[in-house]
């Protein structure tokens, strides 16, 4: 095979972006760097090597190969202002959904100080390898690569760690083997330390969803989480409202333990949109405990997950 000068034979704005040029038996092969080239500039490129080479009487054939063609990782953040609000619920059942919608899903529980995603995920125990010094994610039943703190230290014990070395474990969970994953759900650890800020600096998510039970100082601290991510320049996708109205088992009577609408009302007070609100459903919590979500599902309970996440979705595809 005969290697050509690429300056040799095109312009100089197209040679300066091919790294090899071999042309053998009538066939040219170009290798494109296309790295931070979006799909038109890509096209463009492709097509205008092909017509140049096309032309010439030595080449029958061009094929021309995009490199850092790789799909963009697109990491969504999913925080809360405070703990035991359902953000690790609300963060497996959407990726569960996502999934649904034909985005290829992965999840990180960066919750270093709670993880439960192995729980829900049901894939608890199960050790992650390490290949060329990455992590390898764990994967689950249902589909979804997984990585989390509780995959790595034994289930129950604390982790005191304190934030530089939070966040670098946070890092290698993030930083690993997701292979085809094009949407990295990120469980954040509830509140807004220094872990928080670390990690939505050094990654950068498209966006993040907040999540809230309607009760006051749930909303308080979901307001000031709200502002660690505009702190950190990253848009806030939306509220969601969780643990909102419970249906008696018994009666079917609903009633609303922790209030209703607070998060809507707190949404329109930000100006942030408000993506949707999740009862308070006894099925959820069992469902969560013994690995099976109901977002997998398509009946009720699904419901909520699935409207939210379709508006991420929307959100997401009005970002590219
Ligand atoms: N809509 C709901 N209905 C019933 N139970 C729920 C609901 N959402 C969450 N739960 C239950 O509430 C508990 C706390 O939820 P979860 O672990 O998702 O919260 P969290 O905000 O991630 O908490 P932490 O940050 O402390 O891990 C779990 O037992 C979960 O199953």
């Amino acid at each position: 095979m005969s290697s050509t000068d690429p300056k040799t034979l095109l312009p100089p704005s197209l040679a300066a972006r091919v790294s090899a040029l071999t042309i053998k038996n009538g066939r040219a092969i170009a290798v494109v760097d296309a790295a931070g080239l979006g799909a038109k500039d890509r096209g463009d490129i492709e097509r205008a090597i092909s017509d140049t080479l096309g032309q010439r009487e030595d080449v029958s054939e061009t094929r021309v190969v995009l490199t850092a063609e790789r799909k963009q990782r697109r990491l969504i953040a999913v925080g809360s202002g405070k703990g035991g609000v359902g953000k690790s619920t609300l963060t497996a059942n959407l990726a569960v959904a996502l999934a649904k919608l034909g985005h290829k899903v992965g999840l990180v529980d960066a919750d270093v100080y709670g993880p439960s995603q192995p729980v829900i995920f049901g894939n608890q125990g199960q050790k992650p390898v390490a290949r060329d010094e990455k992590l390898v994610p764990v994967d689950s039943d249902i589909g979804i690569p997984v990585l989390s703190m509780g995959h790595l230290v034994e289930p129950g014990r604390a982790l005191a760690w304190r934030g530089p070395m939070a966040g670098n474990a946070l890092s290698q969970l993030i930083d690993a083997h997701w292979d085809d994953v094009d949407t990295l759900l990120v469980d954040l650890p509830p509140g807004t330390g220094d872990v928080q800020l670390t990690m939505l600096q050094r990654f950068k998510p498209m966006g993040a969803v907040l999540v809230s039970t309607p009760q006051d100082l749930a909303l308080i601290d979901a307001a000031r989480a709200g502002q660690l991510f505009d702190q950190a320049g990253v848009p806030i996708i939306g509220l969601v409202e969780n643990m909102a109205g419970y249906a008696c088992p018994h009666c079917g009577e609903m009633s609303d333990p922790f209030g209703k609408g607070g998060v809507e009302t707190a949404a329109q007070r930000l100006d942030l949109p408000f993506l949707g609100r999740i009862p308070l459903d006894l099925a959820i919590r069992e469902g969560s405990d013994k690995g099976t979500l109901p977002a997998a599902g398509d009946d009720l309970l699904a419901q909520p997950f699935h409207d939210i996440a379709a508006k991420i979705h929307s959100w997401i595809g009005a970002q590219s």
